[in-house]
């Protein structure tokens, strides 16, 4: 099982979203970005490191969100989650098609990786997105 760690971001009660390349094992799927956990790192310090990797950003973890599990008949992925705040940096996209800020209806709305479905659909982890939803978190 490979173990990923995803990071969503909130910022001024919105969500930023990743869209896969056309290259990608989900084409033109979006996802929260985020990677692969090297060996002998942290889960934290993995999606401190992918975040800056993927999008030049500094995160700060908020909370840990539950890690969902998922069968992708190819790939059997473990999907780490963390609510995350932004502390600086300006935005590039490194390995990502384009990224979007969306409000929590329109997570159900979007075409995301399956693996992320169910880890947004999960309603434990949907209410404990929404304390961080419709204020600021600095
Ligand atoms: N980062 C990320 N990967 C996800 C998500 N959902 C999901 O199924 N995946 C899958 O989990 C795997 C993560 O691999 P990755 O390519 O992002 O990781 P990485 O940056 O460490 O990869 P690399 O160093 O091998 O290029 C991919 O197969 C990706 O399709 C998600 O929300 N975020």
């Amino acid at each position: 099982m490979i173990q990923v760690t995803c990071a969503i971001i909130i910022d001024q009660g919105k969500i930023l979203v990743a869209q896969n390349k056309e290259n990608s094992d989900h084409p033109f799927q979006w996802e929260f970005p985020g990677g692969k956990i090297k060996s002998g790192e942290t889960e934290r310090d993995c999606i401190v490191r992918e975040i800056e990797e993927e999008l030049n950003l500094t995160v700060e973890i908020a909370e840990a969100l539950i890690p969902v599990e998922h069968n992708y008949e190819i790939k059997v992925i473990r999907l780490i989650p963390f609510v995350c705040s932004l502390v600086s940096g300006h935005l590039k996209l490194n390995d990502h098609k384009a990224i979007k800020w969306v409000d929590e209806d329109e997570l159900d709305k979007l075409d995301f990786a399956e693996a992320d479905r169910v880890l947004i659909q999960k309603s434990e982890n949907r209410e404990r997105l929404k304390k961080y939803l419709g204020e600021k978190m600095h």
